[in-house]
């Protein structure tokens, strides 16, 4: 997907408090259950990927995203909170040193180990994915929370294929991955908000759609996540991948709708 944009050099200050035009509209945030609105008007989502569409494995230097061929529809996510037709374009993960914490957003205060994040462009307004990321309704993410218990058999491929990226810069083709074999069993029920890219840019164009249901994944699996570098290969010293999620946003008055009640 063309958001294959090599993000600034700054990783370690895109935690910080980085001036946003606007800034009102920020991510992740902590989810206050009881503070959401249940909204019967929300549908359930539809996910349709095509599986060969999926093109390849990038370590950015932030993450390691899985990037998908966005050139035409054929993997696609509709329903759910969105008005039109989103493009899969990559998914990735944010994840901790310790099992302890890692995902960007939090469900009243609780945080995860870990987070998915799959990303989609809204293919029938905009025609490339950089337009999309400076619109109001330009994205959709949709955010699995992942805790720490069985063997999680559909990310083994993704795992086996995490050693060849080891470093920064670093790429490897990988083919006919389903990102809905990530996705909880119940994808009826979830949180929805406006919210923004939780790295730079930071531009305020998210529908985020953060699931009620997390997914399982084992200890090793994990392990294998925080074996990746932040570093490229040339660089003495190696930084472990691990932290790269961002500190929870002021809500600003935002409401967060539920799809349940
Ligand atoms: N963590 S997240 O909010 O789901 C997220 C999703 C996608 C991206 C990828 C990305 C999004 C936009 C740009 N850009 O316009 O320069 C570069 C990279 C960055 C961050
Ligand atoms: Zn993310």
């Amino acid at each position: 997907c063309s958001s294959r944009y090599v993000l600034s050099q700054m990783h370690p200050m895109w935690q910080g408090p980085l001036a946003v035009p606007g800034g009102d509209r920020q991510s992740p945030i902590d989810i206050v259950v009881r503070k959401s609105v249940f909204d019967p008007a929300l549908k359930p989502l539809t996910a349709e990927y095509d599986p060969h569409t999926c093109q390849q494995i990038w370590n950015n230097g932030y993450s390691f995203l899985v990037e998908y061929d966005d050139t035409t529809d054929k993997s696609t996510l509709k329903g759910g909170p969105l008005k039109d037709k989103f493009r899969l374009c990559q998914f990735h993960f944010h994840w901790g040193e310790s099992n302890a914490w890692g995902s960007e957003h939090t469900v009243d205060r609780r945080l995860f180990p870990a987070e998915l994040h799959i990303v989609h462009w809204n293919s029938d307004k905009y025609s490339l994915f950089e337009e999309a990321v400076m619109e109001d309704n330009g994205l959709a993410v949709i955010g699995v929370f992942l805790k720490v218990g069985k063997r999680h058999e559909g990310l083994q491929k993704l795992v086996d294929a995490l050693p060849a990226v080891r470093h920064k810069g670093s790429v490897v083709e990988f083919n006919r991955f389903d990102p809905a074999c990530l996705l909880p069993s119940n994808t009826d029920d979830y949180w929805t908000y406006h919210g923004s890219l939780t790295t730079p840019p930071l531009t305020e164009a998210v529908t985020w759609i953060v699931m009620k249901q997390h997914i399982e994944v084992s200890h090793d699996q994990l392990a294998v996540f925080r074996s990746l570098l932040f570093t490229s290969a040339e660089e003495e010293v190696q930084k472990s991948m691990v932290n790269n999620f961002r500190v929870q946003q002021p809500l600003r008055g935002r409401t967060v709708r539920s799809s349940f009640s």
